[in-house]
Formats: structure tokens, sequence, C-alpha cells
């Protein structure tokens, strides 16, 4: 089922937490909704749940172009995960994921025989067949959530929203988990929204991304189009690491997100920076090497500016590094493989 936000603005008191937000997701997408922490992706999702309701006449949520803004969250057949396990403490695995069909109304109730084999076909699909009559308290973290979402999917929802679902569990956790979800979801194809504040785990999971920024999507596309032509510096910013390598007016001192000041801004991430002994490159930087150290396959190393006080943070193949033989107070410079303009940009 497609999902559509039409001009959603939603304020509490007198905060404007999302700010006429329009979003589209095509039926069977996996989009991810990712931000730093208050910029309303929860607040979003719960609109599109029906959870909470946007302000009066602020804007209209539509699934497969049917309008339910009016609908309450019974109607919309939602299946929701949360951070936290919200399994019930009492119930093994099994029961668990079968209360949801024993909790439909008689008349679309199927019986014991249907449960089973539904709840069976679930546990298959969650791989966790063999724990059917354990305990919440007797799974791993990572178990629960897989727990969480066949429980979600027993209704067979026609959307399902899942808000930082991994975000209780530890990063090795996190990271099986979200390829599980990505293999999971090309089994079943549920049109699913993605809550996260990780970036790596929204580029590596979903279908597209959309950025969030204080109460407004600031892009919206593949997880390739947001890291390699990223819309704004704050999206340059958010995806990961970097340097800045030309600023004009009072940009190179100020934070990116900070606000205030125009320029051109010129970014380029570390794995870019190209470090050499001699600078035949007109465009170089003089720098000098300040530390040199491992990070896993790559070798980091901070250098610090000599035209200006600032620091470039550099990584480089361990080929790379042993050809320069680099060592703290070295005299180098840095020019870069690829960078990223933003013109006259406000930030
Ligand atoms: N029920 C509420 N009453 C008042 N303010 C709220 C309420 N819910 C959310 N907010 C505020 O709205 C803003 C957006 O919150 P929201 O939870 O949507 O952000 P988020 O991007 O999901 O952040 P996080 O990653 O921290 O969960 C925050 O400033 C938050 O304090």
């Amino acid at each position: 089922m497609s999902i559509e936000v039409r001009g959603i603005s939603k304020s509490f008191g007198p905060t404007r937490v999302l700010k006429e937000i329009d979003l589209r997701i095509e039926t069977g997408e996996l989009v991810a909704l990712l931000g730093p922490s208050g910029s309303g992706k929860t607040t979003l999702l719960r609109i599109i749940a029906g959870m909470e309701h946007a302000d009066p006449g602020g804007g209209s949520v539509l699934f497969d172009g049917q309008d339910i803004t009016a609908q309450g969250i019974g109607d919309r057949r939602i299946g929701f995960v949360f951070q936290h396990y919200a399994l019930f403490k009492n119930m093994s695995v099994f029961e668990n994921i079968a209360f949801g069909l024993r909790s439909k109304p008689w008349r679309s109730r199927p019986d014991a025989a249907q449960i089973k084999s539904k709840v069976d076909a679930l546990l298959d699909l969650i791989q966790l067949g063999s724990l059917a009559q354990r305990y919440p308290s007797q799974l791993s973290g990572g178990q629960r959530q897989r727990v969480a979402l066949a429980r979600a999917l027993a209704v067979e929802p026609r959307v399902l929203l899942l808000d930082e679902p991994f975000g209780a569990l530890d990063a090795t956790v996190r990271r099986e988990l979200r390829r599980w979800l990505r293999r999971l979801h090309e089994t079943i194809h549920v049109t699913t929204i993605f809550v996260t504040h990780d970036q790596e785990e929204a580029l590596e999971v979903s279908d597209r991304v959309a950025v969030m920024r204080a109460g407004q999507i600031e892009q919206f596309g593949s997880p390739q189009e947001v890291y390699e032509n990223p819309a704004s510096p704050f999206v340059f910013q958010f995806l990961g690491h970097y340097n800045v390598f030309s600023a004009r007016g009072q940009v190179a001192d100020a934070p990116l997100s900070a606000g205030g000041g125009e320029g051109a801004l010129t970014l380029v991430r570390p794995h870019d920076v190209v470090v050499s002994r001699n600078g035949n490159d007109r465009d170089a930087i003089p720098a000098r090497v300040l530390h040199v150290g491992l990070v896993g396959p790559l070798v980091r190393v901070e250098l610090e500016r000599l035209d200006r006080k600032e620091s470039i943070d550099a990584e480089l193949t361990s080929e790379a590094s042993k050809e320069l033989a680099l060592k703290p107070g070295d005299s180098v410079f840095v020019t870069s493989r690829h960078e990223h303009s933003f013109e006259d940009y406000s930030i």
C-alpha cells in the first residue's frame, strides 16, 4: 500500500515540531526517516499510525490515495514495533505472536489450527521456531525484537512502522538485525517506515531515505543519492565525517548546523583527502601531521592546516600510508579526490 503525507504540520504548545511535511512512499518500499534527536521523526510516524493527530487543518494522510486523516489507529491496519520490547512477559513467544490473531473480532478470528499454522510460519520467517515455548525473559534483546516484528506481522498489516527497533541493542547485534530486516523485507514486501538516527543503519536498510531536520524533510532519495549528492551541508554532515576545505565569511569557524552566515562551502570526506609530500597542485593546502593511527584496514591521519587554524582528518589505505611513511611533525600537502561545494549556502 502506498502512503502519502500532504502538508502535515504539528505543534506542541507554541513549538512547531512538523512544518508542512510532504512525503510519498510507494507500495512495498522500505523508507528510513533519518534525523537527529528532536527532528520530528517519531511524531511523523505517530501521525501516520493514527496515534497522534496533525494540527487542525494541518494536512492529511492518504493510504492508497484514500484520505484516512480522520481514521483512528484501530482502523488503519498498522503493525508497530518500538525500541523497547513491548512483549507480554507472562506469555510464551508463541502466545505473544498469536495474541493479535486471538484478539480479532470473532467473525474474522481464525480457529486454533489456523492460528497454529500462521504462528509457525511466522516463527519460521523470523528463524526462531525452536524457541516458541520460551518466555521473553529467556530471549536475547535481538530475539525479542524479532518476536515483536513477527507479532506485528501476524495480523497482516498494510503498513509496518518501526521506531528505532534496534536502538536498545549493541552495535554487532544491530548490524546483524538490520541485514536480517532487509532480507525479510525482500520476502514480505510490506510498505515499511523505519525511524532511526543512525545514518549507517538508514543507508544499509532502506530503499529511500528521508533526512529530517527541525520538522522538515531536507532530502528524500536513495541511499546512494543522499550520500553522493547531498542536498545541503546539513545532509552531508549528518551522513558521515567531513572536513571544511574552504569557506567564505563566517562559515569556516561556525559549526555547520549552527545557522547564520552565508558562503561558498567545500566539504570533503576523510577518505577523499589526498596527502602528498610535494605541493605541485596549486590548490594544495600546506599542513603538518599531528597524529597517525590505525582504524581497521585504514590509517587515520590528523593534520593541522598551516594556512589557517583548522584540522583535517584523512583516511588513507595502508598502502598509501606505507608509501608516505608519515609521522607526527612531517610537513605535507593536502588535496581532495572528490569534494562537495555548496554555493552561497546559508548554514
Ligand atoms: N507529546 C508531546 N508533548 C510535547 N512535546 C513533544 C511531544 N512529543 C514530542 N514532543 C517534542 O517534539 C519534538 C520532536 O519530537 P520527536 O520525538 O518527534 O523527535 P525525534 O526526531 O523522533 O527524536 P528522537 O530521536 O529523540 O526520538 C521534540 O522537541 C519533542 O520534545
